[in-house]
């Protein structure tokens, strides 16, 4: 026989008084809607327990509250208000609520150079939390990269330089054979050493817009030398002159990751990490940088 009158233990005292700072559910599974398309996440809710007499927060009420976020474009103003229903479902009990949205962001890429394109896919983040009427939303990136070491690049040209006077040390040059020397592996007998490579760009953002694209696409473009889907031979050439045209230490991946960010649209902090991944050594160089964080 089924009770009328279901028990409730959430509603009942706690046997210790004590508030908690965060209490809610971990993984759960959302569709959202970003640039038009749905995309797979995974979310955590939650609010804190302030009432330290409480036993329990009401778990239902924020799993229903996310609702809204299968059914409306992602924007921060969607999130706030999530988390404003996170606390009107829990007055009494919560002061704060904090939410975080994970997934991959897909982005079709044209090849360099050929008509072909293909998907990358960006691993995002977004926490977002309410306190005070204080609203504070940050949203993390990783965006891969390829980095060619300039100590490496000078220490091969010097290499080359020396191989040359070997190799015509004659008093006259002949213009050909200098060109077929150059085109020869005996002509570069040495190539610098170059790494994928991560930038994590953790940015605070203004009320509105995600720009989540846009900030990609600032951060490539400030790099030159993002990683590539489809390749065919005319885009890996491409791709040889981009890596040469823009040697990087990984301090100057961050500065210049740093330049383009103060630039970003909708950007009011933010803090910047990037790996360089060495084939020199088995350990990263990485470096940080960060503006009102
Ligand atoms: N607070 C809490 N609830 C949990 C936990 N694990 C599972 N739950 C369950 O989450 C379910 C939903 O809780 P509530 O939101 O309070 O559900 P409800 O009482 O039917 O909904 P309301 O009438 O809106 O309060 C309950 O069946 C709880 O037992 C936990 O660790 N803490």
């Amino acid at each position: 026989m089924t009770s009328l009158t279901l028990p409730d233990i959430a509603a009942q005292s706690s046997e210790q008084f004590l508030p908690l700072d965060w209490v809610g559910m971990c993984g759960i599974a959302l569709p959202l809607l970003l640039d038009g398309r749905s995309l797979s996440a995974r979310a955590d809710a939650g609010v804190s327990l302030d009432d330290g007499a409480a036993r329990g927060i009401h778990m239902s009420r924020l799993y229903l509250a996310l609702e809204i976020l299968e059914q409306q474009p992602l924007s921060t103003a969607l999130i706030r208000q999530v988390l404003e229903h996170f606390l009107e479902s829990h007055q009494g009990l919560s002061r704060r609520a904090y939410l975080r949205l994970a997934f991959d962001h897909l982005l079709k890429r044209p090849a360099l150079v050929s008509p072909l394109a293909g998907w990358k896919h960006y691993p995002v983040s977004i926490d977002a939390r309410l306190e005070n009427e204080m609203f504070h939303v940050e949203l993390s990136v990783d965006i891969p990269y390829s980095s060619t070491c300039p100590c490496s690049a000078a220490l091969a040209r010097q290499l080359i330089q020396e191989q040359f006077d070997r190799d015509f040390s004659g008093p006259s040059l002949d213009r050909d054979s200098v060109r077929q020397w150059l085109g020869s592996s005996s002509g570069i007998v040495a190539t610098p050493h170059s790494q994928r490579s991560n930038a994590r760009l953790q940015v605070r953002l203004a009320d509105g817009e995600l720009h989540l694209t846009e900030l990609i696409d600032c951060a490539e473009s400030a790099l030159g030398t993002a990683v590539q889907t489809a390749v065919k031979r005319a885009d890996e050439q491409a791709f040889a002159l981009a890596n040469g045209q823009n040697l990087m230490f990984c301090e100057d991946a961050a500065r210049r990751l740093h330049q383009a960010l103060r630039q970003a649209q909708g950007v009011t902090g933010f803090k910047v990490r990037v790996e360089h991944a060495e084939s020199l050594h088995a350990h990263d160089a990485v470096a940080a940088s960060r503006w009102q964080w």
